[in-house]
C-alpha cells in the first residue's frame, strides 16, 4: 500500500507501508548502524521517535529472542530503504515487518533514506508524519509545525515497581547497586549482572531517602527518552544523592547528573545515533569507538562554576562525552558502554564503577 512521509518543512517522501498500516507522528531521527535494528526498536531511549535507518538493507537477519532491550517496541515509527524480503539467521524467530505489524508500529519502506538524512542534517531534527492518507499533504505538513509532544515520556517507560536483577551465575555478589530507571536498556542490566552487581531497579521518581535506605554501594542513573529538563524531580533527587554514594550515569543519566550539579544541557542539531562514534579520553588520549543514541548534550561553558570536569570528547564534533567530579565519587558518559547494539570497547567503565564503589575517591581519579 502507498504511504507517505510528510515533514514539517513541507517535504514529502513517497514509499510503501510495512509493518502496521496507519498514521504515526513524531520526531524523525536517523541511526547509522548497519545492524542492531532490533535493539534500536526496543530501546526505550527512542520512545516516541520515528527512526530512519541509513543503512539501505534492514531486517536481513529477522527478529530473535535475544536482542530486545525492553519488553516492547518503543519507537513510534520506522523508516527503511529496503526491508529484506527473505531474512535468514539461525536464531531468527520472526521477521521485522511481522513484528512491527503485531506491535501496531507503522513503518514506511522504499524511500531514499540518504536524501532524508541529508535533509535532516541540513534543517536539524524535524517533526514528521507517516500516513496512508495521501490527500491534503501540504496541510498535514503545516499542522506538524504546531504539534508538540507534551507527554511525560520518562514516566511511561520507567518501571512502576522496584525489582531486583541478581548478580549472574557463578559471580559472587560483590556490589549492591540501585538503578534509577528512566527507561533502562536490558543490556545495561545484563552487563551489570555479569560484572557481579546485584541491581535494584527503582522507578524514576523514587526519593533519595528511599534510595539510600537500600544502603547501596552505588547508584546508577540510566539512559532514557526525551529532554533531561523534563524530569526535574529526578534532578533534585540526584542533587541529594551526589557526594553521599558513588554514582555512574549513562546518556540521559549523564545529562541529569550534569543538570543536578549545576551544568546545563542543549539540543543538538541532529544528534548522534549509531555504532561508530569516536570518543577520546582526554587523560589517556585513547580513542574508543562507541555506540550512541542521543539528541541532547551537556554544554561545556555551563561547567565553568561546577566541580565537574570533562573527561572525554567526541572527535567528530568535540561535544562532551564524559564527565567526572573532582571530589566526589561520581562520573558519567554520554554514550552507551553496554553496547547492544554497537562496539563494546567501553565495557571497562563498569569496572571503573566497581572500583569507585570499592575504594571511593573522586570520579575523576577513578
Ligand atoms: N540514550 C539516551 O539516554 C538518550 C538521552 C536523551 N533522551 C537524548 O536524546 O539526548
Amino acid at each position: 500500500m502507498q504511504c507517505a512521509l510528510v515533514l514539517e518543512t513541507g517535504k514529502v517522501f513517497c514509499g510503501e507501508s510495512f509493518g502496521a498500516v496507519g498514521e504515526a507522528k513524531g520526531e524523525i531521527v536517523f541511526n547509522t548502524g548497519m545492524t542492531g535494528y532490533q535493539e534500536v526498536l526496543t530501546d526505550p531511549s527512542y520512545a516516541d521517535q520515528i527512526v530512519c535507518m541509513t543503512y539501505p538493507l534492514i531486517g536481513n537477519y529477522g527478529i530473535n529472542a535475544e536482542d530486545d532491550q525492553s519488553g516492547k517496541i518503543q519507537v513510534r515509527g520506522f523508516i527503511v530503504k529496503e526491508a529484506a524480503a527473505s531474512p535468514n539467521h539461525w536464531q531468527m524467530q520472526s521477521i521485522l515487518s511481522k513484528k512491527l505489524a503485531q506491535s501496531g508500529i507503522v513503518g514506511i519502506m522504499g524511500i531514499d533514506t540518504r536524501a532524508l538524512t541529508r535533509h535532516i542534517r541540513e534543517h536539524g531534527v524535524l517533526k514528521g508524519l507517516i500516513t496512508n492518507h495521501l490527500h491534503d499533504l501540504e496541510k498535514k505538513a503545516s499542522d506538524l509545525k504546531d504539534w508538540h509532544n507534551t507527554r511525560g515520556i520518562v514516566a511511561e517507560v520507567s518501571t512502576d515497581k522496584s525489582y531486583i536483577v541478581p548478580s549472574a551465575g557463578s559471580c559472587p555478589r560483590k556490589f549492591r547497586v540501585v538503578a534509577m530507571d528512566f527507561g533502562i536498556k536490558g543490556n545495561i542490566l545484563e552487563t551489570m549482572s555479569q560484572k557481579g552487581f546485584e541491581v535494584t531497579v527503582v522507578p524514576y521518581h523514587t526519593k533519595s531517602a528511599d534510595i539510600l535506605a537500600f544502603q547501596p554501594d552505588g547508584v546508577f542513573l540510566s539512559n532514557g527518552p526525551g529532554d533531561p529538563k523534563d524530569v526535574p524531580q529526578a534532578i533534585e533527587t540526584i542533587k541529594e544523592l551526589a557526594g553521599k554514594t558513588p554514582v555512574f550515569g549513562i546518556c540521559l543519566g549523564h545529562q541529569l547528573l550534569a543538570l543536578a550539579l549545576g551544568g546545563d544541557t542543549y539540543k543538538l542539531k541532529f544528534g548522534h545515533r549509531g555504532g561508530n562514534q569516536p570518543v577520546q579520553d582526554l587523560r589517556t588520549g585513547r580513542v574508543t569507538i562507541t555506540s550512541q543514541n542521543h539528541g541532547y548534550a551537556v554544554s561545556e561553558k555551563s561547567l565553568a562554576n561546577t566541580l565537574l570536569q570533562v573527561t572525554q570528547i567526541n572527535l567528530n564534533d568535540k561535544t562532551i562525552e564524559g564527565l567526572a567530579h573532582s571530589e566526589w565519587p561520581l562520573f558519567s558518559v554520554q554514550y552507551h558502554p553496554e553496547a547492544g547494539p554497537g562496539p563494546s570497547d567501553s565495557l571497562y567503565l563498569f569496572d571503573r564503577f566497581a572500583r569507585l564503589m570499592e575504594k571511593g575517591g573522586s570520579g575523576y581519579g577513578a
